[in-house]
């Protein structure tokens, strides 16, 4: 900071809580109160106080360092609330309405630092302090850094920068020198912590820079800038203005009417049957797009895995499927060759379901079923009957009016020069819940997200599987984080009866591996690699959803890390050196 003020630059800075401050705090709070976080206003009061420590000691810390080297400045720490971060009224998870920096602007022209208290801000409606969520000073810093016009932001960390995979789990993860926005957002969705989702996505909105570095050296870490995406328009996607400056954005609706899709019936569920079949289809030359599986409870070891890929490849695809029956074990090849895809293509989504909930009534209301799901940060995807397809989209687009509209279709950019993948991140905090016998009509998806997203819950991986057999019902299962659990069984029992399900089914013993990146449009073999190296570490895949640049995997808690592992070195990634973690748990 000093240095970086030294050579002339304007210096900002946003600071967290330091060590385990804000657990102890949480700690503090549940001694004295059964029920802490119910006190939600008094919480948020408290929580911010761990920042406020931290912002006025390292100030005193700067002025002594400028006193004595007889320098010309010195540091002034500010509330969040006293640098104009102003939010809702979510306290625990308030979100971004606007900045206005003056105090931050009147000390930098005094050629102060100004030090940012992180996380916290004060509610528009009640003045109330605050917080962002756990993690959040990466989105104060990131916040202010666009509100300021700043040239970049640097986050620091207790590792050199973003790395190809945890290096606290795999040691031998590489460090990347740049990431673009997209890979970094799945990368963040899908676990990898060192940036807070929602910086990232903010940062993306604004065209800002990020540069992740760590605080104990002065090596250049990881960039993250620019877009691999030709589809998503990027840039500043700017939200209505009473709406705030994290609110999430419906860019476009866009459609394609050129896929197929395909499932394996009943394939045994058993390690390595899912590898198997991408293996054959990766053989003859067929990239797929879409991949859904899950097994439930309810199939006694029995799964089925269905895929979209190009029309022009089912022929092709069910010919070589075919060959392998007896080896694979399955019972059928189900071939649909005229589906579509409606995809929402946006920012914010996923932390914000309302607007997944109302892309799926929009739907459901235009009387058109919904075949399968796939949901990322910045798309959501949903394969329905060729022939319903424009109708879909004409749906989806009135109700989301105000967007921009565009067709695209499927294909493959031929840019050979990206790597396979970028990284694999992992995540233990999520749990599974499967919802069985769903009857297979329009709205039943609708209405049983837009319950879970009126709890305030966000949803990650969505898998929904049409099963071919003619039974009329379908399975629905979620991931959602753990600690949501309870709140998501009881909304799903006040619908039960209504919407007419068997007993939701739990699996909290899960940990979610994604492989991440933008070459997998461009190399047919991906999801096939993964899942071999998977099936060598012995490990069995429970439920698969994807996304364009991401393939997400549930696998058993216990198996997480040795999949992890197995995984970085199937695609190459491992390096001859060790990564450097510089302690501390930086809570
Ligand atoms: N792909 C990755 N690259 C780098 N670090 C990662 C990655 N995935 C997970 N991490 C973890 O993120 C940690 C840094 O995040 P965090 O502790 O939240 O930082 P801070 O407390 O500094 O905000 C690292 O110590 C590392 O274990
Ligand atoms: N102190 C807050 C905010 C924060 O950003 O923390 P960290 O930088 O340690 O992730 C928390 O623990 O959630």
């Amino acid at each position: 900071m000093v240095a970086t003020k030294e050579q002339g630059h304007d210096v900002v800075v946003a600071v967290s809580a330091m060590g385990d401050t804000t657990d102890e705090l949480i700690d503090l709070a549940n001694k004295v109160s059964p029920d802490a976080t119910a006190h939600a206003r008094e919480f948020d009061m408290l929580l911010t106080s761990g920042e406020r420590q931290s912002m006025a000691l390292l100030a005193m810390a700067i002025n002594d360092v400028a006193n004595e080297r007889g320098l010309a400045y010195e540091a002034r720490s500010f509330t969040g609330s006293q640098a104009g971060l102003i939010t809702d009224a979510q306290h625990g998870r308030a979100k971004i309405l606007s900045i206005t920096p003056e105090r931050i602007q009147a000390a930098l022209a005094e050629g102060a630092i100004a030090i940012v208290a992180g996380f916290q801000g004060v509610s528009k409606e009640t003045k109330d302090i605050t917080t962002l969520g756990r993690g959040g000073t990466d989105t104060t810093a990131v916040a202010l850094a666009v509100a300021l016009d700043a040239d970049v932001c640097e986050i620091y960390t207790d590792v050199d920068g973003v790395f190809t995979a945890d290096p606290r789990i795999v040691p031998t993860a590489r460090k990347l020198s740049v990431v673009a926005f997209e890979e970094m957002l799945e990368l963040a969705a899908s676990g990898a912590k060192v940036l807070h989702l929602r910086s990232v996505e903010f940062a993306r909105r604004h065209s800002l820079p990020i540069h992740v570095r760590s605080s104990f050296s002065t090596l250049n870490g990881t960039v993250v800038k620019g877009s691999i995406d030709t589809v998503s328009p990027h840039g500043d996607l700017q939200p209505g203005e009473e709406a705030g400056m994290e609110a999430p954005i419906v860019a476009a609706i866009a459609y394609d009417s050129s896929q197929a899709k395909i499932t394996v019936v009943n394939a045994p569920d058993q390690v390595g049957a899912a590898a198997k079949v991408f293996e054959i289809i990766a053989g003859v030359g067929i990239n797929v797009d879409m991949v859904v599986q899950d097994s439930s409870a309810a199939r006694a070891g029995r799964t089925d895995i269905t895929f979209t890929l190009p029309r022009n490849d089912v022929e092709r695809a069910k010919k070589a499927l075919d060959l392998a029956r007896a080896e694979l074990g399955f019972e059928d090849v189900d071939a649909k060759e005229m589906v579509g895809k409606v995809s929402l293509i946006g920012a914010g989504l996923r932390t914000q379901p309302k607007k997944i909930a109302d892309f799926f009534s929009a739907i459901a209301q235009a009387g058109v079923n919904i075949q399968m799901i796939s949901t990322s940060e910045v798309r959501v995807s949903v394969v329905v009957d060729d022939d319903e397809v424009q109708r879909a989209w004409e749906a989806a687009a009135a109700r989301f009016s105000d967007v921009a509209v565009e067709k695209v279709s499927y294909g493959l950019d031929t840019n050979g020069d990206t790597p396979e993948i970028v990284g694999v991140a992992h995540d233990r905090g999520e749990a599974k819940i499967t919802i069985a016998g769903v009857s297979d009509e329009p709205g039943k998806a609708a209405r049983i997200f837009d319950t879970i997203a009126d709890s305030g819950i966000n949803i990650d991986m969505i898998v929904q599987n049409v099963s071919a057999k003619e039974t009329g019902r379908t399975d629905i299962s979620f991931t959602l984080p753990r600690a949501d659990v309870k709140k998501a069984r009881a909304a799903l029992a006040d619908i039960q009866a209504e919407v007419d399900f068997s007993d939701p089914v739990t699996d909290e013993q899960v940990g979610k591996l994604s492989i991440v990146g933008a070459g997998m449009r461009t190399h047919p073999g991906i999801t096939a690699k993964f899942f071999a190296a998977l099936a060598a570490a012995g490990v069995l895949i429970r439920m698969v959803s994807t996304s364009e640049i991401r393939v997400s995997v549930l696998v058993s808690a216990d198996d997480l890390d040795r999949a992890v592992r197995a995984t970085h070195r199937a695609f190459g990634l491992d390096s001859d050196e060790e990564a450097i973690v510089y302690g501390g748990t930086g809570r």
